[in-house]
């Protein structure tokens, strides 16, 4: 019931009453509809500085209960392709359960199997808690993933861990690698729109960017990324997506034509 700041999945349709921003209208996710998008010429290749991790470097991973959570060196950063610099915060998946697809992002009404999210904050707000709530102060990458013919080598290293953080509030390390390899190759071919966080307190706050080319995961790979996580009160932490929400007549860039 409200009043106890906690929230799940199942109940995202009354997150509204607890948290006011989740019923404002320029949530997130949306569904893209590509022949809506507008080609905008201004949009440059997304370029990435400082994420080839040496293997000293130990990075938390943890099962916060919704998802699990890579934290990231604030020395990534986000070196162009957004109208000022970012500094990266952490990355956490999206995905669904063996009876279907969990990507939060949907193109042409089409939903992934999952979505990775790279989480940045705007460095000239004081703290990241201040960043969260100003316009512009978060930026997301936010890319699909897909099954494809073989492993993923770069998600190998998140996904061996996994069963060290099967339960809610579980945190082990990883050793640091290239970052960047959890992208896609290409990060010219993008989509950008304003909307939110897409998990309570929901803050209208988030510059996204939804990349064009899919990440391919083996289904091994999915596999394990939907049945080995749990959440709440041991259940399977699966379908951790929220549905997609208005566009309110907001308008979705695209880098490409
Ligand atoms: N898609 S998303 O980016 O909105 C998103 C989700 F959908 C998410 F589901 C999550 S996890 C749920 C929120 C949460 C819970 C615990 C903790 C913690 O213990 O540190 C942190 C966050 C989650 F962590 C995030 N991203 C977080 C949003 C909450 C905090 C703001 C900055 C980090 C990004
Ligand atoms: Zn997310």
């Amino acid at each position: 019931g409200p009043g106890h700041g906690h929230w799940s999945y199942a109940d995202k349709d009354e997150w509204p009453l607890e948290f006011p921003d989740c019923g404002g209208q320029m949530q997130s996710p949306i569904n893209i509809d590509t022949n809506s998008t507008i080609f905008s010429r201004e949009l440059q290749p997304v370029v990435l500085a400082g994420y080839n991790l040496d293997p000293s470097e130990q990075l938390s991973l943890m099962n916060n209960g919704h998802t699990v959570v890579l934290r990231l060196p604030g020395s990534l950063t986000i070196a162009s392709g957004y109208p000022q610099e970012y500094r990266a915060m952490q990355l956490h998946l999206h995905w669904g359960s063996p009876e279907g697809p969990g990507s939060e992002h949907t193109v042409d009404g089409r939903r992934y199997d999952g979505e990775i999210h790279m989480v940045y904050y705007n460095p000239s707000s004081d703290s990241i808690k201040e960043a969260m709530r100003q316009p512009g102060g978060l930026a997301v990458l936010a890319a699909f993933l897909q099954v494809g013919p073989e492993d993923n080598v770069h998600y190998q290293h998140l996904l061996e861990q996994l069963h060290e953080v099967q339960e809610e509030g579980k945190e082990t390390t990883v050793a640091g690698f290239n970052i960047e390899g959890l992208l896609p190759a290409n990060l010219g071919r993008y989509y950008r729109y304003s909307g939110s966080l897409t998990t309570p307190s929901c803050y209208q706050t988030v510059n996204w960017t939804v990349f064009n080319q899919t990440v391919l995961l083996s289904k091994e790979q999915i596999s394990l990324l939907e049945t080995t996580l749990q959440g709440d009160d041991d259940k399977d932490l699966q379908n951790n997506f929220r549905l997609t929400q208005s566009l309110h007549g907001r308008k979705v860039l695209a880098s490409f034509q």
